[in-house]
């Protein structure tokens, strides 16, 4: 083992799954493919950890502990999946040195400490050089998702020690095949060597955690509906009070409803024809990599045949237009059945199939969130389909539609500056993300999230039905440019593409083989996980050069619509908040998985977004 941190033989401190306890281990082996560490515990028991879930004696100091006796105590520590039969007096547990540092969460890790089975000597974590981060604000930033970390963990822990084994994402190496659920507690006790966790720990709780998973879940919905009437509105400003709501039965439209799925067919016969390339995605925790069928741009050529000629056959495409709040409810149908559909499949699958951040044993955060990671039907890849194709190519779609709109409601030969610049810019965007296809098999949403009612809802609804909010908003308030007006949008318009452009070709080029030339000069952070972080370059510049080019190009989609409302400048501020939070998400992420690297980057890359101020 060349290359890696620990070698076999070390003696380091892992730690207990699921829990805050590190105890002695031994490292057996490390697995280059899933980049985990074989490691024994003192009692015998083999598992894989994670680098991040390993650390060296010396970060330990010894503690004095006093257990108590009482009835209680007994009770709830034979619940422990650490209990061995052949308790050991030598092993040594810790604390880890946040949640130490906390008087609550110290409690609770006391708890937790009672509540597991440990004859052990606790030792306390040191505080170790790696979070001696110069930037305060990145320390203040780790040391509250540290936290929050461990008060999710534990407070789980002390209400569902049994369900502990099911929770990490340490694969136990033995048996592994066998066991793909979680033994009982009883079996656990009867073989505690054969304690065999593979499903994975879920990371702090997002979005509000579980409550929020409700709110998001009426919330989301409910913003469509209000924008969707608003924007009908002589004066659509987002401060009115939501219009009245129209009688029930026009809400649902059965030929609006069978126009979706017809869409959403034709998209899926393109998706699966033996055109375009296979390209493979990203190593999977498993090691494995998924092929998908990138043929997006072919695709969309082929839809923009389809919809000229069903044009030139006489199909008014004005009826989007005219039955927006139908289609929009016909998709909403759609993606709450899909969702539904991947919840009970993410509940068959095997537990290293499911994401790591929508695991977290409640139903409806699970449900929100997405479970599991790439939902399949043979080759068919749900979450790329639905990502890229339907709600991304009827985006284009509608936009066109609200051109004809225009001209037909406003007597117009031809659409407004305002409404041809939305149209292009807009189908370039859609053209570039498709005619790159490749490039989102690097994205947080397919290498990380799971596929659920988020993406399902925001794929089939939030994108084609409030992307086009611009569009739809010109229909019945025009807003005249002239052609210096035009000019500057389109020069923002080209210098944001750029941006965007080139950084995500950068990372992907990177990602995808680091010693192609057109990159192999960079400058390059190692990580300790083998994989390397830009520091020259973009992404030398800010941390995500490619969402600043994509904000410049929100600018240039609403400054078409003048400044006289707001509704139209919508998709600007939710871009800003959206890539705030995917920010704060990755970084997350990324400390998680880089650990110090993470840390050093962050000191050499100190802006996230705008260079010098954000
Ligand atoms: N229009 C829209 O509605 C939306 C558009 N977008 C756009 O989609 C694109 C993808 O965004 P998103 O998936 O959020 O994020 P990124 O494409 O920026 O992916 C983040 C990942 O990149 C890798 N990374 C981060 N820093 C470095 C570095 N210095 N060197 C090498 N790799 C690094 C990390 O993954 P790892 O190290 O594991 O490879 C990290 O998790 C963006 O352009 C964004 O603007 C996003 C959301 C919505
Ligand atoms: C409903 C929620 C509040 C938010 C849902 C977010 C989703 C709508 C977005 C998450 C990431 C996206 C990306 C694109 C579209 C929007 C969603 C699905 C993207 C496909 C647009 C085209 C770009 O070129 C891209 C880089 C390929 C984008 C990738 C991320």
């Amino acid at each position: 083992m060349p290359s890696v941190k620990y070698q076999k033989g070390d003696k380091v401190m892992g730690r207990w799954p699921g829990s805050n306890l590190y105890y002695e281990v031994t490292v057996l082996a490390f697995d280059t493919n899933n980049q985990l560490y074989t490691v024994e515990y003192k009692d015998g028991t083999e598992l894989e950890l994670r680098e991040q879930d390993i650390k060296s004696v010396g970060g330990f100091q010894t503690r004095a502990r006093s257990r108590s006796r009482s009835p209680g105590r007994r009770r709830s520590r034979s619940r422990s999946p650490a209990r061995t039969t052949r308790r050991s007096s030598s092993r040594t547990v810790a604390v880890s040195a946040a949640g130490a540092g906390d008087g609550a969460t110290a409690l609770k890790n006391k708890k937790l400490m009672e509540t597991l089975e440990v004859k052990l000597t606790p030792v306390q974590q040191a505080k170790t050089p790696e979070n001696n981060s110069n930037n305060k604000h990145e320390k203040r930033e780790e040391n509250n998702a540290a936290n929050k970390a461990n008060e999710e963990s534990n407070s789980k822990q002390e209400t569902e020690t049994e369900k502990i084994q099911g929770r990490y994402n340490l694969r136990r190496r033995k048996d592994e095949g066998a066991a793909k659920t979680a033994p009982s507690v009883e079996q656990a006790e009867k073989e505690p060597a054969k304690v065999a966790p593979v499903a994975p720990l879920c990371p702090p709780l997002d979005f509000g955690g579980k409550i929020g998973a409700y709110f998001w879940l009426l919330f989301l919905p409910a913003w469509v509906l209000f924008l969707i009437l608003q924007v009908n509105l002589d004066d659509p400003s987002l401060a009115n009070f939501p219009p009245p709501l129209p009688p029930v039965e026009s809400f649902f439209d059965a030929h609006a409803l069978g126009f979706v799925v017809v869409w959403i067919l034709f998209q899926a016969v393109l998706y699966v024809l033996p055109v375009g390339k296979l390209s493979e995605g990203m190593p999977l925790r498993s090691g494995e990599k998924l092929k998908y069928r990138t043929n997006g741009f072919f695709a969309i050529v082929v839809s923009a045949v389809a919809v000229a000629a069903a044009v030139h056959l006489g199909l008014d495409l004005t009826y989007i237009h005219s039955h927006f709040l139908q289609l929009g409810v016909a998709s909403f149908i759609i993606s709450v059945l899909l969702s539904v559909y991947l919840y009970i499949r993410s509940r068959y699958v095997a537990p290293e199939k499911l994401a790591l951040g929508g695991n977290s044993g409640n139903v409806v955060y699970d449900f929100f969130k997405g479970h599991e990671l790439n939902p399949r039907i043979k080759n068919f890849d749900l979450k790329f389909f639905c990502e890229m194709r339907p709600g991304l190519i009827g985006w284009c779609l509608i936009n066109f539609a609200m051109a004809l709109a225009e001209m037909k409601l406003q007597n117009l030969n031809s659409p407004s500056y305002g409404m041809i610049l939305v149209n292009v810019f807009q189908l370039l965007y859609v053209v570039d993300g498709l005619w790159n296809e490749e490039a989102i098999l690097t994205t947080m949403d397919l290498m990380h999230d799971g596929f659920g009612f988020m993406l399902a809802f925001g794929d089939l609804v939030w994108v084609p039905f409030t992307y086009t909010m611009q569009a739809y908003y010109l229909v019945s308030h025009p807003n005249p440019l002239n052609i210096p007006g035009v000019m500057a949008i389109v020069l923002l318009k080209f210098i944001g593409f750029y941006i965007f452009r080139k950084s995500n070709s950068e990372k992907n080029a990177f990602r995808r083989n680091p010693s192609d030339p057109k990159v192999s000069y960079l400058k390059v952070i190692p990580t300790a996980s083998g994989k390397n972080l830009l520091v020259s370059g973009w992404w030398g510049v800010v941390r995500h050069p490619n969402y600043l080019g994509d904000l410049i190009m929100a600018l240039a989609w609403s400054l078409p619509c003048g400044i006289s409302h707001l509704l139209p400048w919508y998709y600007m501020i939710y871009f800003i908040i959206l890539l705030v939070h995917r920010d704060s998400r990755d970084m997350s992420e990324c400390r998680r998985k880089y650990g110090s690297a993470w840390d050093e980057y962050c000191r050499t890359v100190r802006y996230r977004i705008i260079p010098r101020v954000y």
